[in-house]
């Protein structure tokens, strides 16, 4: 799955002993390695080998770094974005306008005109409210949106509730129910192409039932839209193909997502369109921390890391697991408790769980920390946001420095009548 394996008992990111990287860059840190990125890239698009028309934009929130996206944009990966920051983002790495799709539920005014004016290659829109702006937009400087319009197919991902999207109650898509309606007064808009339709369940899926049913339905709503004469060139079937979390979970293969999809949207006559992010990122990458110290508790030791819920939130929001590994590992296990230093009890990255044994002063990783991981960190607690590094083979580059609550304490100003 990775490139993050043990060698002479100790954890090595592709070429390189992970430890070398702490001691270099410090900690906590997350690892990226390019050539987990470029496995997973590739194994994704094989999977789709046997679609006539295919577009893979990688859905940047899951890693905005640009060292990252350049990589994927070296295995001929577009970006979905959801920001004007993430736009930027994808053309400061060099991905070409065109090949971006411009998601999102609240894109603003300024947003819009931007990326309008940018040329992204497509909007994936939220409402008819949405379309019926841009069009404005765009007709008033006698420009043309490429569009797509978001269903919600009222679809259980069977997923985590807060990252669940296409149930009718959730804010994504239009209601299934009225699309067709929305999409033909869309279409007849000066300043509007719209050329497609889109489809996002939710993210870390672990079956593809879910997604096979989203589709299914696309296709019918697909056909009919079309039975009233407008052309439809392109589909967009979002991201949301899980990954595992925990050593031993099985998973749908990107095999079996490439067969469900090919099953399914064959003899569509459009262009396929796909947004992964978590599939492509999350197992390649790992924050690597310290521990600083290990406390007796009532019931079972607290491992208090220097990684905190500020910079993997995921086990804080989503009571998410994240293995954790000796990067030296003594050779048996203990049960404890895993937490960073922040002054909450969400602070808690693994409840009385069996790990490895650790002592103070030992460095750990937190496995799968590649999707999701330091795009949502922030500063609370007043702490630094954590450096990243690539791995290349027996290279490694900082692609992000370390921020310190200085930088940020430098941006506040407090008013001369305090
Ligand atoms: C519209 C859209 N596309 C793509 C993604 C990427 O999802 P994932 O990282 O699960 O592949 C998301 C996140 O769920 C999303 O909201
Ligand atoms: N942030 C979520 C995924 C959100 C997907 C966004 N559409 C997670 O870590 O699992």
């Amino acid at each position: 799955m990775d490139h993050f394996d043990y060698r002479n008992g100790e954890l090595y990111a592709e070429e390189l002993p992970i430890a070398r990287i702490a001691e270099e860059v410090g900690t906590p840190v997350y690892i990226y390695s390019r050539a987990t990125l470029e496995r997973h890239a590739r194994v994704f698009r094989d999977g789709l080998k046997d679609l006539p028309s295919v577009h893979c934009a990688f859905a940047v929130k899951s890693n905005p770094n640009v060292a990252v996206l350049k990589v994927l944009k070296e295995q001929g990966f577009g970006a979905d974005v959801v920001s004007e920051g993430e736009m930027r983002r994808a053309l400061a790495a060099g991905i070409p306008a065109e090949d971006i799709v411009f998601s999102g539920v609240g894109k603003t005014r300024h947003e819009l005109t931007h990326a309008l004016e940018a040329g992204v290659g497509q909007f994936n829109l939220e409402s008819e409210e949405e379309g019926v702006e841009l069009a404005g937009i765009a007709a008033r400087k006698g420009l043309t949106a490429n569009c797509a319009l978001r269903v919600n197919p009222d679809v259980e991902a069977g997923t985590h509730e807060k990252i669940s999207t296409g149930k009718a109650e959730n804010k994504f898509g239009v209601p299934y129910d009225r699309a067709a309606e929305i999409f033909d007064r869309l279409a007849r808009l000066p300043g509007m192409n719209l050329r497609g339709l889109a489809v996002h369940i939710g993210s870390q899926l672990q079956s593809l039932d879910p997604l096979e049913a989203a589709f299914g339905r696309m296709g019918a709503l697909m056909e009919a839209i079309r039975a009233e004469g407008h052309h439809i060139t392109h589909m967009d079937l979002g991201g949301g193909v899980g990954v595992p979390y925990k050593q031993g979970e099985v998973f749908p293969s990107l095999e079996d997502y490439g067969a469900m999809v090919a099953r399914v949207c064959k003899d569509w006559g459009v262009t396929l369109m796909f947004e992964p992010g978590r599939v492509i990122t999350g197992n390649s990458g790992v924050l690597v921390t310290e521990v600083i110290r290990v406390k007796q508790g009532v019931h079972s030791p607290f491992v208090v890391v220097d990684a905190a819920m500020n910079d993997l939130a995921r086990p804080a929001m989503y009571d998410a697991w994240h293995d954790f590994q000796a990067v030296h590992p003594r050779g048996d296990h203990f049960i404890a408790s895993v937490v960073g230093p922040i002054c909450e009890s969400s602070d808690t990255f693994a409840k009385n769980r069996e790990i490895d044994r650790v002592e103070a002063g030992d460095l750990a990783v937190f496995r799968t920390a590649g999707a999701y991981g330091a795009t949502m960190a922030n500063t609370y607690n007043s702490r630094p946001l954590v450096p990243e590094v690539l791995v290349s083979g027996e290279k490694f580059a900082v692609v992000a420095d370390r921020i310190e609550p200085e930088t940020i304490l430098a941006a506040e100003r407090v008013p001369d009548w305090l």
